[in-house]
């Protein structure tokens, strides 16, 4: 991966591209530089070529035309001076390059003053003359001169005329040479002698012969010779003509003539440098040195018996010319290769961008691929319905449900895919949700609703849908996802706890907290119409007695069976709450005066007093009601339903089954009851409960068998309160358990005292409450008294009330067997008050009957009464069992009880109850003991 980058590298790219190119264009440069050098060699060869031909055929043009005038004087001999004029002048003018011709005789030193004679004839003052300081002069003596004797051109030459040319050394050798050779001979380069400019100039000479003389040989030639034809050259001029302007403008082309006689002896004849183009322009570099090899061509040939080297070299002008094109080459070259190069670069750049890109969109898909395996995962997992739904297509059809949808919905896949979802399909569904999520489909927005939906197999489900637009590519909605809670079970357990917060969950009826409201309600629309609101509160009679002796499920029973019947008896807008344990309250509301109320309550009461069958047995419900009136009573819920209370409790101190309204002076009452129930929580710590004794005659003896326990309490502001102040406040309270313990065990230690005191074997009679009998430690709380104490079982007798024990049978036959078993004395208390069937009564282990009270009191009046006591009495011998007469207060009582056999009798006639002491001097002094 690193490498591959690496070769994407723009600048990487850039660089290889453009060694590349610069290479191939470097190439193709020498290339062809090469091919342009071949060229510009061959042309520059061919130009140099062309050059020496020309100069060395200008020379021999130059040499024809002095063998021209030759051959003038071989053919006519003697040549007038205006024949050689005439004949040379045309040739001069044609071949300009020759400075002048001229014809000069050998004059032998013998012949100088006659020849001088006769040239004075044309020249006065004639004399062969030669160079001398830079001036003319007398020829020296010699052996033989070659004076001029014509020159043409003669203006301006005259003064040349007699000079010896044998003066000057290299043309007297090349005079002499031509001579011997009978051939045209030239000079080298020689500095005329009397010229100002010293222009390099060279001459040709040929010889003249005398006709008919031998020249086979040098000397027979130097026998024949009289003279010599010679063609004054200017060298740079003639070459210059004979290559003309053209070859000589030719930029960068050097050439070099020199001419040499013998090897040592060079003469530069010409020399033409190249024209610089511009002068400004800076020296050819190194590059260019290295570049431009000097072209050179050079060519030596004779004349005249003289070398001449020509030589034509070419410089850097001719270089430049030659080589544009592959500096054409080259910079269009490196303009590609820049051009390549950095197009290489944008590609890879581009390339780079775009595998980048290709990576990042890879990466990015990856990613996105995973994210979409994740989010299908998770919508697959999700313990929730989802549905896409096209927004597109018509009926907002169904393209994708999860398995959660086919789990809560029971339907598949395959059930439901292009149909529409089906609480918008379902005609008729007049839900207000259905609505809002139609609504929101088409508008495209996304809502929320709770709709009831039905499964597969009909049953009703509840879900909370919410549904969310989505758009895939535009912003144009394409779907819907919908996503389906099913809260059916949620709705189903908000409404248990709304029900909850609402009603008695045993009962099904209001609880408080509804009471409030209803009775609050009640009140606003009293208050705006003016109408009377009563509320009652009923407390059920000895309810507790049947909750813990019967138990809770038998106390539950009663307590459902009541507040059905309560629901009956009212009217519908009439609320019945449960307000706790077995209080019920009422509220009429819109009553119009409280004697409707109390109709109301009365009816109640009856529909109540009915028997409850509670496993097998009839319990027979009373109440107890107190109501208060808004707003006489009260005006909010709490006084109303206080007052209600207080007048309750004054129901129940009036004997219960009855109602009371309140009464402002319940309120003392209630207040008093409250400060009991405080008090009596700290009575027994304070030992302000105490015993008092009622002793039980033998009928037939009259003698003292036993003793009632009975309680009071010595109340330190309020003085002794009785029982019947207290004991159901204990009851209610509970605190009946604690002092009822207390009372059995200070009753059989008091008993035992006076056991060991000898006042004889009693029997001591305890009251249990309905609580204490209920209670399951009875039997071993029992025990442990009587073992602590040390009494004799058989001296402890524990009174039940008839009521008690007809709560829950089944229970008091347990509980008195094992009581019996224990060998303590049972007896059933306020025989008669109560429904006691006869067969319960024989399955009861009891060894006493106890005639209430109130049998007695009228036993000699009331014919009812005395016949009720008579039938008890024998039913209770019947069953084997003794009776006790209680509240016996006269001796027409006692004397009844007696004819009618009953066993034992208890009363004001004998005693009323007494404190231990009191009752042990009684013991002692009224009646004595049985020991
Ligand atoms: N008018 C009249 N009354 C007579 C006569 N002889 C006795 N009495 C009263 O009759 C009640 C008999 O007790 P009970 O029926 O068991 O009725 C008792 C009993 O049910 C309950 N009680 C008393 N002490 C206790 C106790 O220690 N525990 C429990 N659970 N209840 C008790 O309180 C009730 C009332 O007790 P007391 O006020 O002591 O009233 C006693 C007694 O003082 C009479 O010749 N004429």
């Amino acid at each position: 991966m690193l490498h591959r980058n690496r070769m994407r590298s723009p600048g990487l790219a850039a660089a290889a591209t453009f060694v590349l190119g610069f290479m191939t264009t470097i190439a193709l440069f020498f290339f062809t530089f090469e091919l342009e050098s071949d060229k510009a060699n061959l042309d520059f060869r061919r130009r140099a070529e062309s050059y020496i031909a020309d100069v060395q055929q200008g020379l021999g043009d130059a040499i024809a035309s002095l063998q021209a005038v030759n051959q003038l004087f071989a053919a006519v001999g003697e040549v007038s001076r205006e024949e050689f004029h005439t004949f040379t002048l045309p040739l001069l003018q044609r071949q300009p390059y020759i400075e002048a011709f001229t014809y000069h005789r050998f004059v032998a030193a013998t012949e100088r003053k006659r020849f001088e004679a006769a040239m004075r004839r044309d020249f006065p003052g004639f004399r062969i003359s030669e160079y001398k300081d830079r001036g003319v002069a007398p020829a020296g003596p010699r052996d033989m001169y070659l004076p001029t004797v014509y020159i043409s051109p003669q203006e301006n030459n005259e003064v040349r005329i007699g000079n010896d040319a044998l003066f000057h050394p290299q043309r007297a050798a090349a005079a002499w040479r031509a001579v011997d050779s009978a051939r045209p001979s030239a000079t080298g380069i020689v500095q005329l002698l009397m010229a100002d400019n010293p222009e390099p100039t060279f001459f040709v000479i040929m010889p003249l012969y005398r006709r008919d003389m031998p020249l086979g040989s040098p000397e027979e030639r130097r026998r024949a010779m009289f003279g010599v034809t010679q063609a004054v050259f200017n060298s740079k001029n003639l070459v210059s003509k004979i290559l003309g302007k053209e070859a000589l403008s030719m930029p960068g082309i050097d050439i070099s003539i020199s001419t040499a006689v013998t090897p040592e002896d060079k003469h530069l004849a010409f020399q033409h440098h190249a024209e610089v183009e511009n002068p400004d322009e800076p020296q050819p570099g190194f590059l260019r040195k290295v570049l431009e090899p000097p072209m050179l061509v050079g060519e030596s040939f004779d004349v005249g018996g003289t070398v001449w080297h020509v030589q034509v070299s070419g410089s850097s002008s001719a270089f430049i010319y030659s080589h544009r094109g592959s500096l054409l080459v080259l910079l269009f070259g490196m303009l590609v290769t820049l051009y390549a190069a950095n197009n290489r670069r944008a590609a890879a750049n581009r390339e780079r961008k775009i595998e980048q890109l290709v990576e990042q969109r890879t990466a990015e898909l990856r990613l996105t691929s995973e994210d979409l395996q994740l989010r299908q995962s998770a919508i697959e997992a999700s313990a929730n319905a989802i549905i896409i739904v096209s927004a597109r297509r018509p009926h907002f059809s169904i393209e994708y449900v999860n398995p959660a949808f086919e789990k809560i919905s029971g339907y598949s896949a395959e059930d439901v895919i292009g149909k529409p979802f089906a609480p918008l399909a379902r005609p008729g569904d007049d839900q207000t949700g259905v609505a809002d999520l139609r609504a929101a489909l088409h508008a495209g927005t996304q809502t929320h609703a709770i709709v009831s939906q039905t499964r597969r197999d009909g049953s009703q489900f509840w879900s909370d849908v919410y549904v969310a637009p989505v758009s895939i590519h535009s912003g144009e909605v394409s779907h819907f996802v919908i996503t389906q809670y099913d809260i059916t079970e949620m709705r189903r357990y908000q409404g248990e706890l709304e029900f909850q917060a609402n009603y008695d969950l045993l009962t099904g009826i209001a609880n408080r907290n509804l009471l409030r409201d209803r009775v609050t309600q009640a009140l606003t629309m009293a208050a705006r119409h003016g109408e009377l609101v009563c509320v009652a509160f009923m407390d059920l009679d000895r309810f507790k007695f049947v909750n813990d002796s019967m138990g809770h499920r038998a106390g539950d029973l009663v307590l459902k069976s009541i507040a059905s019947r309560l629901k009956r008896a009212v009217r519908d807008t009439d609320t019945v709450a449960r307000y706790g344990g077995d209080e019920f309250v009422l509220v009429l509301p819109e009553s119009e005066d409280v004697t409707e109320s109390a109709k109301v309550v009365q009816r109640v009461m009856q529909a109540l007093a009915r028997p409850v069958p509670v496993d097998g047995k009839d319990f027979f419900p009373t109440c107890s009601v107190g109501i208060a009136v808004y707003p006489t009573d009260g005006e909010d819920f709490e006084t109303l339903l206080t007052h209600a209370d207080i007048a309750m409790y004054s129901a129940k101190e009036k004997g219960r089954n009855n109602f009371q309204f309140y009464a402002p002076r319940m309120h003392e009452r209630a207040a008093k009851r409250l400060r009991l129930e405080g008090d009596l929580r700290r009575a027994l710590e304070r030992q302000e409960l105490t015993l008092y004794y009622q002793p039980q005659v033998d009928v037939n003896t009259g003698r003292v068998v036993g003793a009632e326990t009975l309680i009071r309490w010595q109340h330190p502001e309020l003085g002794l309160i009785p029982p019947s102040e207290f004991v159901a406040l204990a009851e209610e309270t509970g605190l009946i358990g604690a002092i009822g313990e207390w009372v059995l065990r200070t009753a059989c230690t008091q008993a035992k005292k006076w056991e060991q005191a000898g006042l004889g074997k009693l029997r001591i009679a305890i009251n249990l409450s309905a609580r204490q009998f209920s209670q399951p430690n009875l039997l071993r709380t029992v025990q442990s008294t009587l073992a602590e104490s040390g009494l004799d079982p058989s001296n402890l007798e524990l009174e039940i009330t008839e009521s008690t024990v007809m709560v829950d049978v089944q229970h008091t036959i347990r509980t008195l067997h094992e009581l019996k078993n224990i060998d303590v004395h049972l007896s059933i208390d306020d025989f008669g008050t109560g429904f006691s069937s006869l067969s319960y009564l024989k399955q009861f282990p009891i060894d006493v009957l106890k005639v209430d009270q109130s049998f007695v009191r009228d036993i000699t009046t009331d014919a009812d009464n005395a016949m009720i006591v008579m039938s008890v009495i024998s039913l209770a011998h019947n069953l084997r069992l003794q009776v006790i007469a209680e509240g016996v207060e006269t001796v027409e009582q006692f004397n009844y009880l007696k004819e009618n056999k009953c066993d034992q009798v208890q009363g004001y006639y004998f005693s009323k109850p007494l404190p231990a002491d009191k009752f042990e001097r009684f013991l002692q002094q009224d009646l004595p003991a049985e020991a």
